[in-house]
């Protein structure tokens, strides 16, 4: 289905993403971990063609999406929708009409300008937004919604254009735990039902643990780990980060009784506690 062959990405002197391969070979959901500067976003924003790769290639069901440009480009873009961490939305305006904005891809500028959306698209949307548990605030201005509620309806967006691949980028860093939890079961139940594929850079072990199928560990540019979710004990955890003795799987938890009783530890603790 997909596959990345020797992708690499330079930014000057520097490697942000060195010789990447990557299989996948029927819809999955795969979670990437790696600490900061690791080259997960810049993996994600080759795949899209955010970023142009320096050397390697992306085929998508046998065709070269590298090598894309135009109409052609802009439709492989739709195929696989990118969701952000800051959510990416236009805060003063409706939900409904952010989720609409999917659909850009396919329509006038005209139409755009006006925002004139066809009404099978609109209860399209609305649908997407039920789906989603957040249907009750489609009249509602986005910048009112909570960080949780905005990231759906950032997927909600990303499900207007019916891609096959949804690539999130850190999509729950900026939340809290409760929030975080029905964004990743959104993504999860996005993948089980509709058979879409979910890549997502995720900053916590856990989070990448309990959601994924499939789990890539990045380190200076390099894939060093892909295996299941079992396999990421705490050892190649610490190999991935680079981290030494004192790792300790709390600090990237998500979860929230971890961050209770971490919040709860005494000081000294807590700060061994951090990479
Ligand atoms: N546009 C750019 N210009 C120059 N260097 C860049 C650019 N984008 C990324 N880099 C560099 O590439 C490397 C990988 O960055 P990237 O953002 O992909 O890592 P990351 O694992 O996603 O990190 P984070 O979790 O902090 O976002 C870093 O050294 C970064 O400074």
């Amino acid at each position: 289905m997909l596959r990345i062959e020797k992708l690499t990405k330079r930014f000057g002197a520097n490697t942000a993403v060195e010789t990447a391969n990557l299989d996948i070979d029927k819809p999955a959901m795969i979670g990437i971990i790696g600490r900061s500067g690791a080259g997960k976003s810049t993996l994600l924003r080759m795949i899209n063609r955010l970023a142009d790769a320096t050397e390697g290639r992306i085929l998508f069901e046998g065709r070269d999406v590298t090598q894309l440009t135009g109409k052609a480009k802009r439709a492989w873009q739709s195929d696989c929708a990118m969701i952000f961490q800051q959510f990416n939305l236009v805060p003063r305006m409706d939900v409904v009409s952010n989720v609409l904005h999917g659909t850009l891809n396919r329509r006038s500028t005209f139409a755009t300008l006006f925002n004139l959306f066809p009404m099978e698209d609109i209860h399209r949307a609305i649908d997407i937004l039920d789906r989603l548990g957040i249907a009750e605030h489609a009249p509602k201005r986005a910048e009112a919604l909570s960080g949780g509620q905005q990231q759906r309806v950032a997927i909600a967006r990303a499900l207007m254009q019916d891609p096959k691949i949804i690539l999130a980028d850190e999509p729950i860093a900026s939340l809290d735990p409760m929030n975080a939890q029905t964004v990743m079961e959104a993504l999860r139940r996005i993948h089980e039902e509709d058979g879409r594929t979910v890549i997502a850079n995720l900053h916590t072990l856990d989070t990448a643990r309990r959601y994924c199928d499939r789990v890539v560990g990045m380190r200076d540019g390099r894939i060093v780990f892909d295996g299941l979710p079992e396999q990421l004990t705490s050892g190649v955890a610490r190999e991935i980060y680079g981290a030494g003795a004192e790792f300790s799987e709390a600090a990237t938890s998500t979860q929230i009784e971890t961050l209770d009783a971490m919040a709860h530890a005494p000081d000294a603790a807590r700060s061994e506690a951090l990479i």
